[in-house]
């Protein structure tokens, strides 16, 4: 049986070693085990660009396979999340897929060789533990999505806060087409997305969401134009509105939402007044105090 503990404050990168800003969902004990599994299964690459705006884009890359994420990606994805946690100058991050689409899941080939019930729940610990993670990042985080999102790439989309859609692309948990239910956490999270009834339905009917459903159901918060760059730059440019100002108050912002989303209440009052505690008299605070604000 697997340790079940949702406030770790030390967990470990994918090289192993400890850092202490983790949010992890399972204990760390099974990791080397797993890790030993997922690098049998090489391709790809999940790459990191932290800019100086203090958004940072996260890259899934293996575009001959529609952007599957191979074995040694998902190493990589927990990798750069352990990156982020410990950024101190982030504000906001961009996830989206090269060569013009998003990601279509786990990567068939791998899936077929750890098709045994042991593997399969280990790469599904590993997955929602990751992307729980990157979900809980201190940063105001949004999925661009260009291409198709299948699979484990629909779930990879809800462990952000956000999602902005091109217009021709699509939105789409197969898992049922697969004999599956998802299992990188993408359930418990669209419920919480688009609530229990308009989760049932995508995931019976395996619906295909295009931009438009997804705005008018809450999936996505809205559309990019599509074109070489152009989507990057336009949710860059979205991202602006949200990420604006000082990077302690923008991931107390992030800190104090994510608590409300996921904590009971006076758990979830606790910690807002922990973080507050954090931006109250700050340099931030003080300036606008001196500026003498007002906010017609
Ligand atoms: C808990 C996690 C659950 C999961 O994620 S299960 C995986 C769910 N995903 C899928 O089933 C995706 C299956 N693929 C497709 O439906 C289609 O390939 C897709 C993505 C709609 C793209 O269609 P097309 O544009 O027609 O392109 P195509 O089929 O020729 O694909 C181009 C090459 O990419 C490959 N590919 C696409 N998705 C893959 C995957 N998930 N794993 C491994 N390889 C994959 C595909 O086999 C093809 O390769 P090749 O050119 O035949 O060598």
């Amino acid at each position: 049986s697997y340790k079940l503990h949702y406030r770790s404050t030390i967990s470990h990168n994918a090289l192993g070693k400890p850092h202490h800003r983790g949010m992890a969902v399972y204990s760390s004990e099974l990791w080397d085990e797993i890790r030993g599994k997922l690098s049998m299964f090489p391709g790809g690459s999940v790459n990191l660009v932290k800019q100086e705006s203090g958004i940072a884009v996260l890259t899934v890359n293996n575009p001959d396979r529609m952007n599957a994420f191979s074995g040694t990606m998902m190493l990589e994805l927990q990798d750069r999340v352990s990156q982020l946690e410990n950024w101190k100058e982030g504000k906001g991050l961009i996830v989206h897929g090269a060569g013009g689409t998003f990601c279509s899941g786990s990567d068939l080939n791998a899936v077929r060789a750890i098709s045994n019930p042991q593997d399969g729940m280990k790469m599904c610990m590993f997955m929602q533990d990751t992307l729980t993670r990157l979900l809980r990042l201190p940063l105001i985080s949004v999925a661009l999505v260009e291409g198709r999102a299948l699979g484990g790439g629909a779930e990879l989309t809800t462990a952000c806060d956000f999602r902005l859609m091109t217009p021709s692309s699509e939105i789409q948990f197969v898992h049922k087409h697969m004999g599956l239910v998802p299992g990188w956490g993408g359930a418990a999270r669209l419920v919480r997305i688009v609530g229990s009834q308009g989760a049932l339905k995508l995931l019976a009917a395996a619906l295909k969401v295009d931009s438009a459903l997804a705005e008018r159901i809450g999936l996505s918060d809205g559309v990019v134009a599509t074109g070489a760059g152009t989507a990057l730059a336009e949710a860059e440019h979205w991202l602006g509105d949200f990420t604006r100002g000082p990077a302690p108050v923008i991931q107390a912002i992030k800190k104090v939402a994510l608590s409300g989303r996921e904590r009971p209440l006076e758990d979830a009052l606790r910690k807002e007044k922990e973080v507050f505690g954090t931006v109250w008299g700050g340099s931030a605070n003080l300036e606008a105090l001196a500026r003498k604000s007002k906010h017609k």
